[in-house]
């Protein structure tokens, strides 16, 4: 791999251990046709604190890496490793929030929705009952916890969803497209809920989109995946943007970079073009 750094370097300090660990990762799925190859020797590491983003084309298999990281796919080849652990099934340190928020049972309150998966994990019902409140507070719906979710908007029940996920504390939160189906307004202000929220509790997280634009504003760090098999074409550091940068000429710059590196420029030039402070390592 080859890195491009586009500022001096920083005083060089050692990481600390990845949280996750995924090597070499390919993932096969069996169908009518045969074998289908859905990423090819994929490896990125996610640090304590990271809002990681796999971005990519429809069908290049971000959402399948997601869910061998959630444990509900197995690896044809490489390996992956949660603490050190390797990841071998689903586990409450994974939780997944995915776009069709009508996961919510109907049947259930919003604090019931919340209550849940924590109850199911062993804990006391005042417990569970105190910690749903704690997060659907977080999430500004505290006077909602009665209601039921039909009743609630799209942007409420991903705002449900987001409660009930980080209410179970896991160690990485796997966001699988999860404003996709809100209206253009609404997913700009999950965007920017979710940073606040980010900013405030500190959590880890793992998030799939295609959106070039959702992947600066939400992400610190940026994998773009090649089209199908996904393969790893390059990682983008993308700390400095967010909402209140998104119209800004240097932000566009960084948006039309990620276009070219994703749909096929070449790769050195476009690499080499960069500047502005978006360090991209380039994988051969
Ligand atoms: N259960 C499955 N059985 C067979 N093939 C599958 C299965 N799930 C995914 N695939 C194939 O694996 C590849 C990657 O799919 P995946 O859903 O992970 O891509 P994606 O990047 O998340 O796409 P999108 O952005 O459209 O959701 C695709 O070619 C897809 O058709």
């Amino acid at each position: 791999m080859n890195v491009y750094p586009f500022q001096a370097p920083a005083q060089e300090q050692p990481l600390p251990a990845p949280l996750l660990r995924v090597q070499d990762l390919s993932i096969d799925y069996a169908s009518g046709a045969g074998i289908v190859r859905a990423t090819h020797q994929v490896s990125f590491d996610v640090y304590a604190g990271d809002r990681f983003v796999l971005l990519g084309p429809s069908g290049c298999g971000k959402s399948t890496l997601l869910k061998a990281v959630g444990g509900f796919v197995q690896p044809a080849s490489g390996g992956l490793l949660l603490r050190g652990r390797r990841i071998v099934k689903p586990g409450p340190d994974r939780i997944v929030v995915f776009q069709e928020f009508d996961q919510l049972p109907p049947w259930k309150t919003v604090q019931q929705n919340v209550m849940f998966p924590l109850l199911a994990g062993g804990a006391k019902r005042k417990e569970a009952g105190a910690r749903a409140l704690h997060w659907l507070d977080k999430v500004g719906l505290s006077r909602f916890a009665d209601a039921y979710p039909h009743t609630l908007s799209g942007g409420m029940k991903a705002r449900v969803a987001i409660a009930r996920a980080l209410a179970m504390q896991p160690d990485i939160l796997l966001m699988d497209e999860p404003f996709a189906a809100l209206d253009a307004l609404t997913r700009r202000r999950m965007q920017e809920e979710l940073q606040a929220l980010w900013e405030e509790a500190g959590f880890t997280m793992l998030f799939v989109t295609h959106s070039i634009e959702e992947a600066l504003v939400v992400g610190n760090r940026i994998l773009l995946l090649s089209p199908h098999p996904g393969r790893v074409r390059a990682e983008v550091n993308s700390h400095q943007f967010g909402l209140a940068s998104s119209g800004s000429a240097e932000f566009q710059a960084a948006a039309q970079r990620i276009h070219g590196l994703l749909f096929g420029e070449e790769l050195q030039r476009s690499a080499c073009d960069a500047g502005a402070g978006t360090a991209v390592a380039v994988h051969s």
